[in-house]
C-alpha cells in the first residue's frame, strides 16, 4: 500500500506537468514506477486511503479474460468503466468502424484471444499460456499482450496495462506486468487489484504455487482536476493494514472463468478504510 502511496508523493512531489490532446487536460506526470505485490503472502494491494470498489476491478479483469468487446458485457457483470470510452470518445464516435452504441471495438481481451497471424488465422494467447503452464512449461515468452498497432484505428482505446508475462520458478509462479500509462488516482487501484488477482487466479487454475507479481508503471500521472483531492485530502490519510482476497477453491479450469465465475465467488476479509473518494475520470 505505502508503494502506491509513495508514488502519488513522488508525483506531487516531482511530477512535470504535460499538456495532453487527448483528454484536453494538463497531467502531473513521473516516468517509471515499479510496484511489487505479495501475492505469496496475501496482500491485497487495495487502496485504504479511501474506499476501493474492487469489485468492479475484479469485473474488469474478467471481462478481458473473456474477450468482451463492449461496455453492456461488462455492464452485466458488474463494471461501469468502459461505458464512457465507448459512447462518450468523440473520436470513437466518429470512427467508422465503431459498430454502435457500447460497441468498443478490436481492444484488450478482444485482441488476445484473437491474436490476428500475419498469415492469416488467428492466436488464443490467453488459452495458449494457460495451457503451458498448466503443464509446467514456462518457454521464457508466456506473454500475453493486448498490444496491436496495427489494430489501433480498430478500438476505442490504446490499452494501458496491455502485457502479462508469466514465468515459473522451482514450482513458483511469477508475474510480470507491464503498462504503458497510468490515471495514478483511478487507474492506479484498480491495476493493482488485477495484477494481483490476475496471479493468484491463474496459479490456481494452472495447480502452481503463486509467487510475486511485479507491475512496471511507465507514465504515471495525476489529472490536474484530481490534484487537490490527491494532495489535500487521500495523502493526509493514514493507511490501514493490507486486506486479503480469497477466491473460491470451486474454480479449477480457465473453462470455469469463461462461463460460470461471478463477483461472489470473490471475498476480501480485513478491509479497514477511509471514506470514498470521487475523482474526475477523463475520457
Ligand atoms: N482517464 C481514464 N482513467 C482510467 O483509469 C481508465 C480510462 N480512462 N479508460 C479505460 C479504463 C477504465 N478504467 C476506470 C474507469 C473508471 C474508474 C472509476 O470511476 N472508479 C471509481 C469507482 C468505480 C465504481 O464505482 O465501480 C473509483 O472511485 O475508483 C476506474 C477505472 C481504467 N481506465
Ligand atoms: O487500465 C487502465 C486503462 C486506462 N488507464 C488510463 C491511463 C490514461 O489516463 C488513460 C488512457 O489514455 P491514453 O491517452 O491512451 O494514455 O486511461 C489506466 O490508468 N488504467
Amino acid at each position: 500500500m505505502s508503494q502506491y502511496l509513495d508514488l502519488c508523493q513522488r508525483i506531487v512531489d516531482e511530477g512535470k506537468w504535460v499538456e495532453n490532446k487527448r483528454t484536453g487536460k494538463r497531467c502531473l506526470t513521473v516516468i517509471n514506477a515499479d510496484l511489487t505485490y505479495h501475492v505469496d503472502k496475501n496482500e491485497f494491494p487495495l487502496d485504504t486511503t479511501r474506499k476501493s470498489f474492487w469489485k468492479a476491478a475484479i469485473a474488469e479483469l474478467l471481462g478481458y479474460l473473456r474477450g468482451y468487446d463492449s461496455a453492456a458485457q461488462f455492464r452485466e457483470i458488474g463494471c461501469n468503466t468502459w461505458n464512457a470510452n465507448a459512447n462518450e470518445n468523440q473520436d470513437w464516435l466518429k470512427n467508422p468502424n465503431r459498430k454502435g452504441e457500447d460497441d468498443m471495438g478490436f481492444v484488450y481481451g478482444a485482441v488476445a484471444r484473437n491474436f490476428p497471424k500475419p498469415d492469416g488465422g488467428s492466436v488464443d494467447l490467453i488459452k495458449q499460456v494457460i495451457e503451458d503452464l498448466s503443464k509446467g512449461i514456462d518457454n521464457r515468452g508466456e506473454i500475453i499482450t493486448f498490444y496491436h498497432p496495427g489494430s489501433f484505428h480498430l478500438g476505442c482505446l490504446r490499452p494501458c496495462m496491455f502485457q502479462h508475462q508469466f514465468s515459473i520458478l522451482d514450482g513458483v509462479l511469477y508475474l510480470n506486468s507491464y503498462q504503458r500509462s497510468q490515471d495514478v488516482p483511478l487507474g492506479g487501484n484498480f491495476n493493482a487489484i488485477q495484477v494481483f488477482t490476475l496471479l493468484k487466479l491463474v496459479a490456481q487454475i494452472t495447480g502452481l504455487e503463486a509467487g510475486k507479481a511485479f507491475h512496471k508503471i511507465v507514465n504515471a500521472h495525476i489529472y490536474e482536476d484530481q490534484l487537490e483531492l490527491m494532495r489535500d485530502v487521500q495523502l493526509k490519510r493514514t493507511p490501514f493494514t493490507s486486506p486479503e482476497l480469497h477466491i473460491n477453491p470451486d474454480i479449477k479450469t480457465f473453462e470455469d472463468l469463461e462461463t460460470w465465475v461471478t463477483l461472489d465467488d470473490f471475498e476480501v476479509t480485513n478491509y479497514q478504510h477511509h471514506d470514498a473518494i470521487q475523482y474526475p475520470f477523463s475520457v
